[in-house]
């Protein structure tokens, strides 16, 4: 396996990929392992990943420095995505015990009943290069801490995060097992997902994988979470700070070079404000600083990689073929490297990519509505459902408009974003299922339900 800069073309490291015979074992260790660590009491498991996140205090700027080498994340961006890691690990190891207590339930009068939250096995992620250490922890570190263990199958071009994120796990003292990272392709996934030592699967990917892993492990019987793609919609009513929604939405739809699924990607703008809105959002668009991502300036980097540009590219070229109007951008940049630019569409025919597809790096796609309902309506216009931000100084109208929008997330005045606190995920084609918070914890254990009787009024008992 190979880790390239997008940046430089450069080769950073070549990795040799697990065989058949090296995944087994990894599986078996994994199985072993959750055998003993599940046992823990919960105190050891919550001191361990309280250690991660010390470990990752101690690293960030090594860790960061990783992953802008192998997939252009702008430096200051990959610094605090560190740090989101270290929070995520803080927060489990203060309240997994609390998530996980017995929860009892009043049946009947001397029957003692309640639900207990029990570890599955070992569960398998399946990881996207994006966000290659953050959606890796929000996965690890509850399931770590609720007893599973995990194995991580990360993208192809982020090998050097992969075995970093291992590191820290045997830095903070795990024991060997606990989380393994498989260094394989997509091909191999099949057959680790069938495999019976394999308890359940995450995926935070592409619609296509989350079908295909959803397929294989449900043949199998095996729970999965999945967290796909998005089309957010970004609503602006005629009441909105124009300024404010005008600068969150540039941020919102450039993070991370525009690659992240709870981007803002269709910016659905009422007729009263669209003017005003284009202008000083087009003005945010074309300040921001598209650069080299080791600058600390620097706010977009290359795409990650040459092929990912050129699909998008072709997607803005389709939609412009099909009469879209390009305000900014819309050409990749003349330098090495898969550098594009912010770019605005408007005009955007309804049968378009930029109307109809989700757009993976920095382009927005402008709509004009005429009033709140059309705003809804060309806010669910999508298969998607992840993530939805709307602007309004009116509260009660904006919660009105967040029960309406088909989505997993709604933020009011805000851009859509993760926070350990509370629940990440979608509906319709982003997938389903929770990570994070209360909820996120609960998706990968046994939702054991115990009845106990009182020994005196049992009629049978042990002779
Ligand atoms: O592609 C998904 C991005 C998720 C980013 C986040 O959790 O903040």
């Amino acid at each position: 396996m190979e880790s390239l800069n997008p940046a430089t073309g450069d080769v950073i490291d070549t990795f040799d990929e697990d065989d058949e015979s090296a995944v087994d074992e990894k599986l078996q260790r994994a199985t072993d392992t959750y055998d003993e660590w599940h046992r823990q009491p919960i105190e050891e498991r919550q001191r361990l990943i309280s250690n991660a996140a010390d470990v990752l205090r101690e690293n960030k700027r090594e860790y960061a420095e990783t992953m802008t080498a192998e997939m252009g994340k702008p430096i200051e961006s990959a610094v605090s995505e560190v740090e989101k890691c270290a929070w995520v690990c803080d927060y489990y190891a203060e309240h997994a015990a609390e998530f996980l207590q017995d929860e009892h339930i009043g049946t009947e009068p001397d029957v003692e009943s309640y639900v207990s939250y029990e570890p599955l096995g070992p569960v398998l992620a399946v990881m996207p290069w994006n966000f290659p250490f953050w959606q890796v922890f929000r996965f690890a570190a509850p399931n770590l801490t609720a007893g599973n263990v995990g194995l991580l199958k990360h993208a192809s071009n982020v090998p050097g995060c992969a075995m970093a994120i291992q590191e820290v796990f045997e830095e903070a003292g795990y024991p060997d097992g606990a989380f393994t990272t498989l260094l394989v392709g997509s091909d191999k996934m099949e057959d680790v997902i069938a495999d019976d030592r394999l308890a359940a699967v995450t995926l935070t990917g592409s619609e296509p994988a989350g079908r295909a892993v959803a397929e294989t492990a449900g043949s199998h019987l095996k729970k999965t979470v999945l967290e796909l793609g998005g089309s957010d919609p970004f609503v602006v009513l005629p009441d909105a700070d124009i300024e404010d929604a005008a600068k969150t939405g540039a941020r919102a739809r450039c993070i991370n070079s525009g690659q992240s699924c709870i981007a803002a990607k269709r910016f659905v703008v009422h007729d009263d404000v669209y003017d005003e809105f284009m202008d000083e959002f087009a003005a945010e668009m074309e300040s921001l600083t598209v650069g080299d991502p080791m600058d600390e300036d620097t706010d977009i980097g290359p795409q990650a990689r040459e092929d990912l540009m050129n699909d998008l590219h072709e997607q803005v070229e389709e939609s412009v073929d099909a009469g879209a109007t390009v305000e900014l951008g819309g050409e990749p940049l003349d330098r090495d490297g898969p550098y594009y630019p912010p770019t605005v569409l408007t005009e955007i025919p309804e049968d378009s990519p930029a109307a109809r597809e989700e757009l993976f790096g920095p382009v927005a796609s402008v709509f004009r509505v005429s009033d709140v309902e059309e705003a809804i309506r060309r806010a669910n216009d999508t298969t998607y459902g992840l993530g939805a931000s709307v602007w309004t100084q009116d509260k009660r109208r904006a919660k009105e408009v967040a029960r309406e929008i088909e989505a997993g997330m709604v933020f009011v005045n805000e851009l859509v974003k993760s926070d350990p606190r509370l629940p990440f995920g979608g509906v319709k084609d982003s997938g389903y299922g929770r990570e994070l918070s209360e909820h996120g914890i609960h998706e990968f254990v046994n939702e054991k339900t115990t009845w106990v009787s009182d020994v005196s009024h049992s009629e049978g008992g042990v002779e």
